[in-house]
C-alpha cells in the first residue's frame, strides 16, 4: 500500500495594477516547465507562513516588496513531477519595479495572451476577470 502523497504548499502572487493587468514571469531553464508562463511565487519553506514565503520569493525573484496582500483562490494539481497545492495571492500594493533578479522573463499583461501558461495556472486568469474562484456558473 502506498501513503498518499501530502501536496507541496506553493505560495503565488497576483500583483494587480489599478487598470487591471497582472504581472506573469516565464519559468527559467532547468526547472520543469521552463518556458512556460506563471505568476510569481515558489514554494513555502518549513516555518514560514504562507504569506512570509510569498514576500521573500517576490523580494528574491523581482526585487519588490509585497506589503499586503488578501490569500485569494487555492488551487490543487497533479504533475508528473510534484502534488502541488497554490495560495494565489492578490497584491495591489507593493514597492519598487519588477526586475529581472534570476534572469526569467516578465509581462504585464492585460487582455493579450502569454503562452504557454502552467497548466494549474490556466483557469485563473478567467477567475481573475470574473473575480471568482471558480468558473461553474452559481
Ligand atoms: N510560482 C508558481 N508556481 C506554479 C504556478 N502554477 C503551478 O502549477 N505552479 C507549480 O508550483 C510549483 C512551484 O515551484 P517552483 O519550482 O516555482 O518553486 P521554487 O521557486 O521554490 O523552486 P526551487 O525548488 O527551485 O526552490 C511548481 O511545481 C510549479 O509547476 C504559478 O502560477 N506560479
Amino acid at each position: 500500500m502506498t501513503a498518499p502523497v501530502k501536496p507541496i504548499d506553493v505560495a503565488v502572487g497576483i500583483l494587480m495594477k489599478p487598470n487591471g493587468d497582472v504581472l506573469l514571469g516565464q519559468r527559467p531553464p532547468g526547472k520543469p516547465y521552463a518556458g512556460y508562463w506563471e505568476f510569481p511565487g515558489g514554494k513555502v519553506d518549513p516555518g514560514e507562513t504562507v504569506l512570509e514565503a510569498l514576500k521573500r520569493e517576490f523580494m528574491e525573484e523581482l526585487g519588490i516588496e509585497v506589503l499586503s496582500a488578501d490569500e485569494w483562490c487555492g488551487v490543487e494539481h497533479v504533475y508528473e513531477h510534484a502534488h502541488v497545492r497554490l495560495h494565489f495571492f492578490i497584491s495591489r500594493d507593493w514597492r519598487g519595479e519588477p526586475q529581472s533578479l534570476e534572469g526569467q522573463a516578465f509581462a504585464w499583461q492585460g487582455e493579450v495572451g502569454v503562452e504557454p501558461l502552467l497548466p494549474a495556472t490556466i483557469p485563473l486568469l478567467q477567475w481573475i476577470s470574473r473575480d471568482a474562484c471558480s468558473t461553474v456558473d452559481a
